[in-house]
This record gives C-alpha cells, sequence and structure tokens, in this order.
C-alpha cells in the first residue's frame, strides 16, 4: 500500500501457487472498497454505463446496462464484466468524485445493500446504506489460475478530487481524463 504524493492510495496485491502438489490453484479477488458518500440518491457512477453485468441478485443472469450513468434508488449487486481502468463515483453533494483506477482486474462490483437488507447486516445501522456505495475492482467472470511457482499481481489506485460544475453538470473530463 502507497500514499502518493497528490494523495492517491495504491493497493498491490500478489497472490503466488506456492502449492509443491503440482496443482493448479484457481481464485476469483475483489477490493470490497466502501466509498463515503453524502446521499447515495445523490451520488453517480461514471465509466460503466453501457457494459454487460451479472446481477447478483438475480441469479447472476447477464443484462446490458442502458442508458446514463449510474444512479441508485435500490439494492445493488451487480458485477460489471469488461470494465475501463478508470471509474469515477461523484458525489454532487459533497462535490468531491472519487476515481478508480486499476490494472489486471477486468470486473467491477457495485453495492449497495439498501433499507431492508441492511437490516439482516449486523454491523451496519439502519440508515448506513444512505451514507456509503461499494465499487469493488475485481476478477470473478473469468477467476485467475496459477500454476504452481506462477504469481498474479493486481492493482488499485483511489483518489479523490474535488467536482466541478458547469450549467449543473460535471465536466467530465476533468474527472475521466
Ligand atoms: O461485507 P463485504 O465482504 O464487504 O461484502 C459486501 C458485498 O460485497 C459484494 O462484492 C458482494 O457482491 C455482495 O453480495 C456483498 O454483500
Amino acid at each position: 500500500m502507497a500514499l502518493g504524493t497528490e494523495g492517491e492510495l495504491t493497493l498491490t496485491s500478489r497472490i503466488r501457487n506456492t502449492n509443491s502438489d503440482g496443482k493448479p490453484f484457481t481464485f476469483t479477488f475483489a477490493y470490497h472498497t466502501y466509498f463515503s458518500v453524502s446521499d447515495i440518491s445523490e451520488v453517480r457512477v461514471e465509466g460503466l454505463e453501457t457494459l454487460d453485468y451479472l446481477d447478483n441478485l438475480k441469479n447472476r443472469e447477464r443484462f446490458t446496462e442502458q442508458g446514463d450513468a449510474i444512479t441508485f434508488e435500490s439494492e445493488i449487486d451487480k458485477i460489471y464484466l469488461s470494465t475501463p481502468t478508470k471509474i469515477a463515483i461523484l458525489d454532487h453533494e459533497k462535490k468531491r468524485t472519487f476515481v478508480i483506477r486499476k490494472d489486471g482486474l477486468a470486473d467491477a462490483v457495485v453495492w449497495n445493500p439498501w433499507d431492508k437488507k441492511s437490516k439482516t447486516i449486523s454491523d451496519l445501522g439502519d440508515e448506513d446504506y444512505k451514507h456509503f456505495l461499494c465499487v469493488e475492482a475485481a476478477a470473478i467472470e473469468r477467476p485467475i489460475t496459477l500454476k504452481p511457482g506462477e504469481e498474479w499481481k493486481g492493482r488499485l489506485e483511489l483518489s479523490a478530487v474535488p467536482s466541478s460544475y458547469s450549467s449543473g453538470q460535471l465536466d467530465p473530463k476533468k474527472v475521466l481524463e
């Protein structure tokens, strides 16, 4: 883990197959990162529009995301597939954007339990779901297989940047370039 000069946080994970029995090892991976937001209903995620996803709430059935940036009005647990290396979480109220950059992790899980499921999660207060969003850099659709001696490396970089508005719209160039 490294903290950069611009305040960006970099997490690097290495997984090696140390089996001495010659057997390969297969795994899926996700950085379960929780982002603090002012109000989940005011937040949008950019970078995942029009992508295919597996819906964890519908037995991982495959769908294609329609339309604009992702916004939130109910429980969500989706695995977006073949995602770009950059994803942004825009928080209008806080005028802050989280930028997620990733390597070696093709997928991205977007999760918020909303009100009903929150009540079943013991370490989550009933209203906590309003103030966080999980966007998780992941490798799920295509699990990683390592032969003995092989190593896999994944990398996640997180940064928070102030958002700017023009005519009530965020300038996407500032966020995604
Ligand atoms: O409690 P954790 O380990 O952060 O996981 C929370 C969520 O993480 C997501 O990756 C899963 O798709 C959800 O089903 C799960 O509930």
